[in-house]
């Protein structure tokens, strides 16, 4: 197999990746595996939501390179990268029902097909919220928005899937069903799942893989079961023990 062939069989690659925020500089290189789900820990303030920002492309590398699905991602456009995005305050725009809320994710212009339609349609009842259609996302509770914000990703039908704590408002059991929607979800598509989490637990449910993140770099990616077991990373033991 040549090195070409090599990349465009990955998920997600970040060679030499260089950013400076303010007084923090980041760097990080990862080769993670497609179709899985991966978890992204670390403690606050380590940089984990700047690693999604720059697989999202709300953030550009100084220096380095972004591969997506096989494809240099590094100065694409966020709308042009094959993702799609799920992030702790959902986003949906609360003067538009739910239907047009999940059509965004299709087209920022809101021109529809038919089978458009029939997809939103669909999305919405996959995730539980069927006859939500002209909702405004005001009158849902914080699961039921987390849901639409799921459907909208899920119409995208993008082989990436970046979701930056999506449960961490909500409570315990209400977490645990969209964990379970999550990984029903993913078994349906087979896409690629990056979450961050504060949560050991949840790693633990959810993750084939995982990373650690620790001062703006990468300390660890590892198959779930031996990101588990190492002992060589005191904050990292600290992060599974809580
Ligand atoms: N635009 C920016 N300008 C300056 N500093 C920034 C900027 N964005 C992030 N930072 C800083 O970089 C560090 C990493 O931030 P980031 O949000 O990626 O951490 P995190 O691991 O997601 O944290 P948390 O778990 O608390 O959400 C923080 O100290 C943050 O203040």
């Amino acid at each position: 197999m040549t090195d070409n062939q090599g990349m465009a069989d990955r998920g997600i690659a970040m060679t030499g990746v260089e950013l400076r925020l303010g007084t923090h500089d980041f760097r990080f290189d990862c080769d993670l595996p497609r179709g899985k789900i991966i978890a992204i820990t670390g403690p606050s303030g380590s940089g984990k939501s700047t690693f999604l920002n720059l697989l999202a492309g709300f953030e550009t590398p100084d220096h380095g390179c972004i591969m997506l699905a096989g494809r240099d991602a590094t100065r694409l456009h966020p709308s042009e990268r094959p993702v799609s995005l799920v992030f702790q305050d959902n986003n949906l725009f609360a003067h538009l029902d739910l239907f047009t809320n999940v059509g965004l994710g299709i087209s920022p212009s809101l021109k529809l097909s038919a089978d458009d339609r029939q997809r939103i349609s669909g999305a919405l009842a996959r995730v539980g919220l069927a006859g939500f259609d002209r909702r405004k996302p005001g009158t849902l509770s914080g699961g039921e928005r987390q849901r639409a914000a799921f459907a909208r990703a899920l119409v995208r039908d993008k082989p990436i899937l970046l979701l930056d704590e999506p449960f961490a408002a909500l409570d315990p059991g209400l977490r645990s069903g969209m964990a379970e929607l999550l990984t029903a979800l993913h078994r349906e598509t087979g896409n690629t799942v990056l979450i961050v989490s504060h949560d050991p637990a949840e790693v633990r449910r959810l993750a084939d893989h995982a990373v650690f993140i620790d001062d703006g770099t990468i300390r660890l990616s590892a198959p779930i079961e031996h990101f588990l077991k190492q002992d060589g990373i005191p904050a990292l033991t600290t992060f599974l023990q809580h």
